[in-house]
């Protein structure tokens, strides 16, 4: 079994021919059999776009401590807002991370209202990425569904108005620290979700265990996002597909990297695919939304 990250132009995927479409969803399923993390290119994403998000997100963190406590998750509640420095703890064994965030929900109706900092064309910029990033999901889960062999549109009824977070991180570099305590940048954990679609500013950091392996870089591959495969999937696929435990090191400088994390529609049925001969569901169906709140009152003792 080889453990390298594969980097993938998905550019077929998108707009391609069916046999084109299932030859980059071949290597897309092999990916998340192995080591279950892979690179994209060819996503159809503008890096101007990408370049606006980041000169956001220097923006954001840059702002003083009392606004972005004014937005903070703690006030805002339901996993949207800003979360302060030293506040996380992936790695519940670990100190906490090293890094800041501030997490965007999806804005629909009857959605729980997002916070905003009070930044010209912030919301905007941050909603046109949020899309993107949505439609980017759509693509790789035509993928998944090719792969795993039901019908390519599978997914798309589970993902109507899925559970969905943009995240912004900032990772404070060792220097600008009084104490250096060994504190990493993220401790390791799986994604618990479906798909995670991570941008990265360029600073490297994230390092990925592949199972019955040792710890790997992943380095920052300019214009390509790092995919990897969440808990949800994982069982989702019925173990085919595997969630990979990841980490973030402390940098060497200053880094900012951007997550969206897509997990299904609440009332979606999460019911094992089943394409192994003479295998049997792992799991029994669960909804996406009872599967989240079991995992996120496993880690936090409540579901927010
Ligand atoms: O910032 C990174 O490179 C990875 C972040 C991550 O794994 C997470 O937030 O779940
Ligand atoms: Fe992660």
């Amino acid at each position: 079994m080889t453990h390298d990250i594969p980097v993938i132009d998905i550019t077929r995927l998108r707009n391609g021919a069916p046999d084109e479409r299932r030859a980059v969803a071949r290597s897309i399923g092999q990916a998340c059999r192995e080591t279950g993390f892979f690179y994209i290119t060819g996503h159809g994403v503008d890096p101007s776009m990408m370049r606006g998000v980041f000169d956001a997100a220097h923006a954001l963190f840059a702002l003083p401590d009392a606004q972005k406590e004014g937005i903070a998750r703690s006030r805002v509640g339901h996993n949207r807002g800003y979360v302060g420095y030293g506040v996380e703890r992936l790695d519940t064994t670990a100190l906490p991370d090293r890094k800041e965030a501030f997490n965007i929900g999806r804005e629909a109706e009857g959605e729980p209202a997002n916070a905003w900092p009070d930044l010209p064309g912030w919301r905007e910029r941050m909603l046109g990425y949020f899309q993107a990033c949505q439609t980017l999901g759509a693509s790789l889960h035509r993928a998944f569904a090719l792969d795993l062999g039901v019908s390519e549109d599978f997914f798309a009824d589970k993902f109507r108005h899925p559970m969905a977070t943009l995240r912004l991180l900032h990772y404070c570099a060792s220097e600008t620290e009084a104490r250096d305590d060994g504190a990493p940048g993220a401790g390791a954990h799986t994604d618990y979700g479906n798909v995670t679609i991570l941008a990265v500013d360029g600073v490297a950091g994230l390092q990925v265990r592949p199972r019955g392996g040792d710890w790997i870089d992943a380095p920052a591959i300019p214009g390509a996002f790092v995919c990897n495969i969440g808990d949800c999937l994982m069982r989702w696929s019925n173990d085919v597909y595997v969630s990979t435990p990841h980490r973030v090191l402390k940098p060497a400088s200053e880094r900012y990297s951007v997550a969206f994390f897509l997990d299904p529609d609440a009332d979606a049925l999460v019911e094992p695919i089943v394409t192994t001969a003479g295998d049997t569901p792992h799991y029994p169906p669960i909804t996406g939304g009872d599967y989240l709140r079991e995992r996120l009152t496993a880690t936090y003792g409540h579901a927010t």
